[in-house]
Formats: C-alpha cells, structure tokens, sequence
C-alpha cells in the first residue's frame, strides 16, 4: 500500500453477506454508446467491479437479468419511461441516475444520463457506493453539479518546480510532452473525474510568459487530450506582459490595438489546437504580476480584453481579485475596495476569482466581502487544497469544516440565508457562469500529497465543488471508508481525528481571530516579523499587541472594514459583544482582561485556546494508536510519525506566540497549563523551516 491510488482502492469487499448479495446482482454489465469517454467509463467498471468481487465480471451485449447497464438516454429507447425522462431533464449535461429496474422481465442496475460524461460520473459513484457496502437492492440516486466550472488551480511552474508546493515536483512533464503520456496523467484526471472535478488550470498564476509560445501549446494540447475523455478541459494562467515577453510588442496597454489583435491571434492559435480549450486565469497587478494598471487601465480593461479574444471561442477569463499594495492601510481592505466599483462591468465571459476570506488562506479568515457585494458579475470562489499556511504536507488538517465555513457564511446580501454558497451558485443574484477553484496540492509523491491525509482535502475539494451544501462531516466519511475500508472502530476513530483538525490547528496557530503570525516560510510562527514600523512609522502587524490589549480594531471607529459587509452583519462584526469570539481580534482590539464567554480573562482565553490546539493533536495521536492494527503498517507509520511532527510544532507554535504576546500582556500564564519549555530567545532563533 503506497497511497498511489488515492480513494480509488476498490478493496475486495470484507462483508462475506454483502459480497454474495452483489455478486448475485451484478453478474455482467452491458454499455451502451461508444466514446473515449465511455470506454474510461467501462474500464473503471471492469476493473473496479473486479477489484471489489474479487472476480471478473463478463461484458455482454444485451441487457440481461442481474446486469448492470450503462447508457445515455438517447440509448434507452422503450427502457426509459415518462418518469425517467423527467428525471433526467432535471439533471443537465453531467447529471446523472443510478436505478434498480425491472422491466422485460429482467432486474437490472441501470445508470443513465444525458451525455457520456454523466455516466462516467454515475459509473464512478456507483462504484463509490459499492465501496462503501450498502445496500444496492433498491438505489435510487440521482445527482447532478451545482457548480458549472470545478477547476483545480495548479501553481506548477513550466521547470517543474511548484509555489507553495509540499508534495514534491510538478505531475506535468514539460521536458517529455507531447511525446510521452505518463501514467500519472491518466489516474490524475481519473481521480478528479471521480470526485466531478471538470477543469484545470496547468501553471502558476505568477505565469511564465513561456506557457503561450507554439512550444508549449503542443505540450497544453497532449494534456487536454489525455484529459478530454474524462470530462477535463484544461486551462492556463497567462502572463499580462506576454505580449511584450514573447510577442516582442512594446506594450502590453489593452487599448493598444496590436496588443488586442495579438491576444486575439493567440486566442484563435490556441483553439485551432484545443477546441475546447478552457480559458485563462490572470494574476494581474499584485505581488509584482505585471497588469493593466501599469498602462493607466483598470482591471476591467485588461479582463475586458482577452476576454473578447476568447468570446469566439467560448472561452473565459479567471480574473483574480488577490490584490494588495497599500502597506499603510489595513491590507484586509485592498481587494473588496479596489474590485467592488467593478460590479457589473466585467464582459460577461468574465468570473472574478475571489479567495475565500480577504487576507490570503489563513487557518480562519470571515468569508471575503465581495461574496456579498457583486451581484452583477459572476464571483468563482477560490479555496487552498495545499496547505501553505496550514503545516505543509507535514500537518493534519482537514479542510472540509474550513470550505464549509466559507460557504455556510450569510452575507446577508438580499437578506437571510444568502450565504456564500449560493451566491456561487447563483442563486442570491442569477449567474450564467458559476465555478469554483482549488489551488492543488498535488505533486509526484508517490502518494500524491505527501502527507496521506491531505488527498481528503483534494477528495473533499471535488465534492463540495460538486454540491457546496455537503456537509464536511459526511464528506470525510466517504473519504475515510474508500481510503480506509469499512471497519466500525477505525471509522469512529478517522472521524474524531479529521473533524477536530483544523480547530486544532486554528487554535495553536492563531485562535479567537488571530491571523498572520507566520514566519517567511509560512510553516513556523514568527508573530514579531511584522511587528516593526512601516515606512511612514505605523505598524505592520497584525495582531497590534500592546500593553492594553491584543487585536485589530476593524469597527467603525478603525479601520471600518466591518463598513464591508451588508448592514446585519457589519453591526453584529462592529460591536465586540455581538462579533463571533471567533473573530473577536480580527475585528477588535480588546483589553487583557475583556470577558471572554467562558468567563476567563482574554489573556488566560489566549493561553488555553493556544493550549488546547496542543492537547487536541496528542489527542489525535492517541486516538491514532488505538487504530494501529486496523491501518496496514506503512500508512500507519506514517502517520504516526508525521503527528509527532505537527506535536512539536504545535508547542512552537503556542510557546513562541504566548511568550511574544506575553512581553505585551505582561501577566502569567495559568499555572493549571503546560508552561513553554524555552525562553522566548530561543523561539526567535529557531531556523525557519525546511520545505
Ligand atoms: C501564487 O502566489 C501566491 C503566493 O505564493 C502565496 O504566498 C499567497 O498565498 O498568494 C499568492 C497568490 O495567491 O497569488
């Protein structure tokens, strides 16, 4: 067991019972069709059908007793009746249904849809269903995607290296594209596929111009074609300055028309490869990405541009909304401020790509502002698989309670209930384009992600894309009984693990509203790096400790970030009574010895969240060890050493931030709690990181 083949595992079933009752119901299989797209489907069936029944079941040609059958509607003919077809028009181009049938005096699973990729997408859920061992006698499941566009965002540079990359070297082999398509290609776009993921963006949005010469659009176009049969379209993050870097233009201004006409020639090149070639995503004026504003245009204007390049095509542009430059304002600010005057004035192949929270990935963030204030223009929410500012591939954390969080949020944009969620979907404000996207984590570890774990965050990723109202909860069940199989105890004991994690890891790197604390390498705590004065003398920091107390004043009377969200929510954000202790010092700058709501000091508050952090993940580990002869001994090992890495560097964690804070607080940390082991010197001192 080496974690290769992620949740696709389809281990013999264990359950003697169940194992003959499928045997008895699934004794051949018929499909119907004939496309790359249904073959990935059969060879998934056969072999997972033969994997999981430990026998190899027959293909045959016609629908037999006991069979499983496998065909579009247009194939169904008199098999589908007025119910069915109803059904189905329900479910769109990737829905699909999975249904016992009785019919011409046979029984059969029949799994149906309205395009081949939806019974690809019904053949890997039925094999996800019969993974996990229930009962198949009378399904009855029809499903179908929320979200039109559910990209993963690669940050993999053309030479193979990845930003905020943990997991080992790009899966894309640019030095042996087109020629050679490796294995990895396939089970990647299997894997995605599995979970409804049906787009990727191949590079880094901090792009090589490289990625749009003739070269490589070769290299674009063999991916796209490994990918295609299984419902991926591929994309790619473009360099603003790629007119000037590799057209050889003098500007890159979109109101030059040269500059139009060459993105135009290079919108038309591409699609002569891909005709159905994606888009672009762009990073565009932020963190030193070149971008309209270096020309005097607006974001619109450069948007506007390639967006009228790629509307012919049917193509769309990803623009991203992560922009900060105004060092003396509270940077939380920057992107609702500079991107809400543009409501309603993207073209309208045009998404806004938009973090999940206003600062950058953090272990909790509220959800972004502009989620509840851009009614007209089509918002693609933007997660973090790779966990840059979550302990790398070395932590534990599942991200499922985090996206859920996000999306759960009401910003009360048209009143109650508009969460985050269904603003994606277009339900607050209609869309014609809904998306959403999460910056991979994968890499050419054997097993993907490097920590075993952290393929949860891809699975959970895909899934929540799929359907953004699952609950994280019932998304790691599924994860944990593919990856792990079906045994009681060790279910318990995975669901305890994961769903505490990332409040874990929210509470020994940065609780009740802390953010921002990292070191330069964002793995180690350095909360005195931005404690020094910016250029004009105010701090950077922030977490503003001081004498009097701790936390970012954001109400009305600071820096009026709260003035971002809708009226109910500014006024519960504004008041420290009413702000969630969640976000107490994201928005507050509270006293030492402000009443927590567990009665103690914000001080003594401070010390056990930061300590609790610390205790769950021993917890974790202990629960770990109870499980040790229900994981096979290579995962488990693993693991096991991996949580004894993130114990340790939780203590840093809490020990370097409590003694730092202390130096403001100036008062003791309760002696009923674990007292930090060194001197604050020593945390200062400790090297950043390795990565
Ligand atoms: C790709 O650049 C990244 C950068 O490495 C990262 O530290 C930050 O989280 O966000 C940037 C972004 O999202 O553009």
């Amino acid at each position: 067991e080496d974690g290769y083949k992620l949740w696709l595992r389809y281990d013999r079933i264990q359950n003697k019972k169940t194992l003959s009752l499928y045997q008895d119901q699934l004794k051949q299989y018929t499909f119907m069709g004939s496309s790359a797209t249904i073959n990935a489907a059969k060879t998934e069936l056969r072999n997972g059908l033969s994997s999981l029944l430990g026998k190899k079941i027959p293909e045959t040609d016609a629908i037999k007793n006991n069979s499983i059958v496998v065909a579009p509607l247009s194939r169904l003919g008199a098999n589908a009746d007025k119910e069915l077809r109803a059904q189905l028009r329900q479910l769109g181009k990737e829905g699909f249904i999975i249904k016992n049938i009785t019919g011409g005096g046979k029984n059969y699973t029949l799994i149906t849809a309205n395009s081949d990729i939806g019974l690809l997408y019904g053949t890997f859920r039925f094999l996800q269903i019969l993974a996990s061992e229930t009962s198949i006698a009378r399904l009855s499941v029809s499903d179908f995607p929320r979200l039109q566009n559910r990209l993963l965002n690669h940050w993999d540079n053309p030479d193979g290296s990845i930003e905020r990359g943990y997991a080992g070297r790009s899966i894309f082999e640019w030095n042996t594209l087109p020629g050679k398509i490796s294995r990895r290609y396939i089970d990647y776009a299997r894997a995605n596929a599995s979970v409804g993921i049906n787009g990727t963006v191949l590079n880094n949005v901090n792009a090589n111009p490289n990625i749009l010469t003739p070269e490589y659009l070769v290299k674009v176009k063999a991916l796209a074609d490994a990918f295609r049969p299984y419902g991926i379209k591929v994309y790619v993050s473009v360099n603003f300055a790629a007119p000037i870097r590799i057209g050889k233009l003098a500007t890159a201004d979109p109101a030059d028309p040269a500059v139009k006409q060459w993105w135009k020639k290079k919108a038309d090149e591409i699609y002569q490869l891909i005709p159905d070639f994606g888009g672009f995503c762009v990073k565009a004026n932020s963190e030193g990405q070149p971008g309209p504003q270096d020309y005097g245009r607006s974001h619109t204007d450069g948007a506007n541009m390639l967006a009228e390049a790629l509307a012919p095509h049917r193509g769309i542009v990803m623009w991203r909304a992560f922009v900060y430059k105004n060092r003396e304002q509270d940077r939380i600010r920057e992107s609702y401020d500079e991107f809400h005057p543009t409501n309603g004035k993207f073209a309208s192949n045009v998404f806004l790509q938009v973090k999940n929270g206003p600062i950058d990935f953090q272990p909790r963030e509220p959800f972004h502002p502009l989620f509840g204030a851009m009614d007209k223009t089509p918002l693609m929410l933007e997660v973090q698989l790779t966990q840059e500012y979550l302990g790398f591939s070395t932590h534990l954390v599942y991200l499922g309670p985090l996206f859920e969080e996000c999306l759960q949020s009401d910003t009360y944009a048209k009143g109650q209930g508009t969460t985050v969620a269904k603003v994606i979907e277009g339900k607050v404000s209609p869309q014609k384009m809904t998306g959403i996207a999460g910056v991979a984590n994968i890499g050419d570890a054997r097993n993907w992600t490097a920590h075993p774990f952290a393929q949860a965050n891809w699975y959970a990723f895909g899934r929540m894309s799929w359907n953004p109202e699952l609950k994280a909860s019932g998304v790691i069940r599924e994860w944990n009984i593919l990856t792990f199989g079906n045994n009681k105890v060790l279910l318990d004991g995975l669901q305890q693990i994961t769903m505490q994690s990332r409040e874990a890891a929210v509470n020994y790197m940065g609780p009740l509203g802390l953010t921002m604390l990292m070191d330069i390498s964002h793995y180690r705590p350095a909360p005195w790096r931005r404690d020094k004065p910016a250029p004009t003398g105010t701090r950077e920091s922030f977490h503003r400790a001081d004498e009097k107390g701790i936390g970012f004043d954001r109400t009305a009377a600071g820096s009026d970030a709260v003035s971002q969200y809708a009226g109910a929510l500014k006024e519960r954000f504004n008041d420290i009574h009413t702000c969630p202790e969640k976000f107490l010092l994201w928005f507050h700058h509270a006293d030492w010895d402000y009443k927590t709501s567990s009665g103690k000091t914000l001080w003594n508050e401070l010390c056990y969240r930061y300590s609790a952090g610390v205790y769950t993940v021993r917890a974790m580990q202990n629960k770990w060890e109870t499980l040790k002869t229900l994981v096979d001994p290579e995962r488990f090992t693993l693991v096991k050493n991996l949580l004894t890495e993130q114990e340790k560097e939780a203590v840093i964690w809490r020990d370097a931030c409590l003694l730092y804070f202390q130096t403001f607080s100036k008062r003791p940390i309760p002696a009923e709690l674990e007292a930090p082991a060194h001197d604050l010197e020593y945390y200062k001192a400790l090297k950043v990181s390795m990565n």
